[in-house]
């Protein structure tokens, strides 16, 4: 049986809980339930705190684990990343207060850095040849500096808006991107069960990514209606009873389908649908 682990709580959590239901797996329906058995697919999920799934997964205690690739990183497990989500995005960066002008990397050193990501910070830090104490805390790392145990923070950013509300500015390069991804144990065996909860999930991952646009087009316009919506492969054609028109469908990119649409009215096409695709396989 697949073992997979699962965010139990935090941002990530009910993300990666309805992508799972969704690509097709039993998900718990209370929130403390720590384990669920999925018979049918023959997986059980473990609820795990998104901090600690790494280390189970690096362990081999479990195959797989949904967690953010800044705290993977941050693990130091030896783990390795199959698929990135497509949620839970944010920037880990360096902030200090805004009020003191422009903070370089090289302007740390010496300072006093409150993190929640520890192992992340020292080796950016060392990267840097920056000799600086990092102060180990759980949360509300943004007070830090306020309460006076640092001078500046290393944080995950997501709108920004907790650092604006602090007065603090971040600063430097971001020391990771960050989303939810899929991890597995570097060098783990392959494992066909393991590929078919990935693949769903990539057909989950992917079918967000795109909608499915169907149109009716004057047949003379078919030549511009295909360099338009060319589709993955090449967009299906059905002719309608009206010889002169044609039925075109074909996936489109989600974020370019608003102004594909535009384009297509403008040149004639009509009855222009879009509509969401729940999941796929390519
Ligand atoms: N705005 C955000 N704030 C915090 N984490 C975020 C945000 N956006 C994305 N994430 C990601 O969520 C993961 C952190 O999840 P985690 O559950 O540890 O913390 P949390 O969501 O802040 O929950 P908690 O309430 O337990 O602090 C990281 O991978 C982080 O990059
Ligand atoms: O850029 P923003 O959109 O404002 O989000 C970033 C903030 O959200 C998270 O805090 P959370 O609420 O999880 O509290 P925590 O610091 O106790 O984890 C994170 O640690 C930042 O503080
Ligand atoms: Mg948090």
């Amino acid at each position: 049986m697949l073992r997979v682990a699962v965010p139990n709580k935090g941002t990530l959590a009910g993300p990666a809980s309805e992508m799972l239901a969704e690509a097709g797996y039993r998900q718990r329906h209370e929130q403390r339930d720590l384990t669920v058995l999925d018979p049918v697919n023959d997986v059980e999920f473990f609820f795990l705190r998104p901090k600690d799934i790494a280390i189970y997964v690096g362990s081999g205690e479990l195959d797989l684990g949904i967690t953010g690739r800044d705290l993977a990183l941050d693990s130091g497990a030896p783990v390795d990343e199959r698929l990135a989500l497509g949620f839970g995005g944010s920037n880990f960066r360096y902030a200090a207060p805004s009020g003191a002008g422009e903070w370089s990397v090289a302007d740390l050193a010496g300072k006093r850095i409150a993190t929640s990501y520890p192992r992340l910070v020292t080796d950016d830090l060392a990267r840097y040849g920056v000799t600086a104490e990092v102060i180990r805390l759980d949360g509300a790392v943004e007070i830090s500096i306020q309460l006076g145990v640092a001078d500046a923070i290393a944080d995950v950013v997501g709108s920004g808006r907790t650092l604006r509300q602090h007065g603090l500015a971040a600063f430097g390069d971001p020391i990771c991107s960050s989303e939810a991804v899929v991890i597995e144990r570097r060098g783990a065996d392959e494992q066909e069960a393991k590929d078919r909860l990935v693949a769903r999930l990539q057909g989950v991952v992917f079918a967000q990514q795109y909608v499915m646009l169907d149109y009716n087009c004057p047949r003379q316009l078919l030549d511009a209606a295909a360099k338009l919506t060319p589709g993955l492969g090449s967009p299906t054609m059905s002719p309608l009873a009206d010889e002169n028109w044609v039925a075109v469908r074909a996936m489109v990119s989600r974020k370019e389908a608003p102004a594909i649409m535009d384009r297509l009215a403008a040149f004639g096409a009509k009855a222009i649908l879009s509509s969401d695709i729940r999941s796929c396989r390519l």
